[in-house]
């Protein structure tokens, strides 16, 4: 009988009449699968900027997709309507890629509210000045948690070592496993294009520590880049609150953010965190329910793993520094 029905069904839908549906539409999802796919390089005020084809194209948020967080800069989406790129043309996204990676602050630690501010990252640089302004360990600390929670890989990346050295952060940082590069004016960058080279790398720092000095650099038409968002918004990028992400020459992208005074994590986990480190992980099978593993734990298994060897105490004092930023 069944069988019938179905067969009768396409029948009809070849004939192409409109055909009773067993089924309302409205729980249909939309089929967009051959609708373009652009990546969101920019937002401002409800406006998204894509890179589609080589182009350039604004859309807006289509009606179904969520308010909150909806689309940030970094998603791969569909666009519908006009594509043309045109001046005055509009498009809209009507679906927003499954993303690999997310990462979010809140506002500040009193704010439990998540900002989601960069999608489908594999690479989070934490700009970081040695000197002017100087560091400071805590921000790092912080910034690292959302990356391994987000399990975006982090780089220390420290400029002006023409001011400062960097051996009292890389003394802090290596036994994490934290990558560390080190630039100042005219240095050679071919570390850092090594490392930034086909990956999606959003950098992430405190205001003046050289950022944009960096992007700059790394690639030679971003000023152009960051002028044309001027030029859509009317206002200079500084005053921007969103990212821009920018293709570089060689493959890969850079997603750049703008400078921040802290960073919250309170929607971060410590199990979300040890989780990031497989070694770490699989000793804290053997803490006591809900240990937080801070210095002073009661039998917090990181200490056996110390005093048997298994664990460096570097590697812990180091770890439990940056997780004494949020615990
Ligand atoms: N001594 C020294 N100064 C630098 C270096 N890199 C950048 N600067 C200077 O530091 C200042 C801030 O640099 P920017 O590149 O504007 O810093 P930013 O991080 O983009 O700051 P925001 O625009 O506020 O987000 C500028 O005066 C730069 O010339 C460096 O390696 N050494
Ligand atoms: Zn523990």
């Amino acid at each position: 009988m069944n069988n019938r029905w179905e067969k009768h069904d396409r029948d009809v839908e070849d004939f192409d009449r409109p055909r009773r549906r067993t089924r309302p539409r409205t729980k249909e999802r939309p089929d967009y699968s051959a609708l373009p796919v652009a990546r969101v390089i920019s937002v401002d005020r409800g406006r998204y900027r894509c890179l589609l084809d080589g182009r350039h194209v604004t859309a807006v948020r289509g009606r179904l997709i969520d308010r909150k967080g909806g689309v940030v800069v970094g998603d791969n989406v569909r666009l519908d309507g006009d594509v043309s790129g045109e001046e005055g043309s509009l498009s809209r996204i009507v679906e927003v890629l499954e993303r690999s990676t997310m990462l979010r602050r809140s506002a500040d630690d009193a704010d439990s509210f998540e900002r989601p501010i960069v999608a489908n990252a594999d690479q989070l640089f934490i700009v970081t000045a040695l000197a002017d302004p100087q560091p400071r360990m805590g921000m790092i600390d912080r910034i690292l948690v959302a990356a391994y929670d987000a399990r975006i890989e982090p780089v220390l990346c420290l400029t002006k070592a023409d001011l400062a050295s960097p051996d009292e952060l890389k003394h802090a940082y290596e036994p994490l496993g934290v990558p560390i590069l080190v630039t100042e004016p005219d240095a050679d960058l071919s570390e850092i294009r090594d490392a930034i080279g086909g990956r999606v790398t959003v950098f992430v720092g405190h205001s003046g520590v050289g950022k944009s000095t960096l992007v700059n650099r790394l690639i030679p038409d971003a000023n152009r880049a960051t002028g044309e968002v001027s030029e859509l918004t009317g206002k200079g990028r500084h005053t921007s609150t969103s990212a821009l992400a920018m293709e570089l020459p060689g493959g890969g992208w850079i997603i750049d953010t703008p400078g921040v005074r802290s960073f919250g994590i309170m929607h971060v986990s410590p199990e979300s965190v040890v989780g990031a480190f497989p070694d770490l992980r699989e000793i804290a099978e053997d803490c006591p329910r809900g240990c937080k593993h801070e210095t002073g734990a009661v039998d917090c298994a990181f200490d056996d793993a110390v005093a048997d060897g298994r664990l460096s105490p570097e590697r812990l004092a180091s770890f439990r520094r940056m997780e004494a930023a949020f615990i």
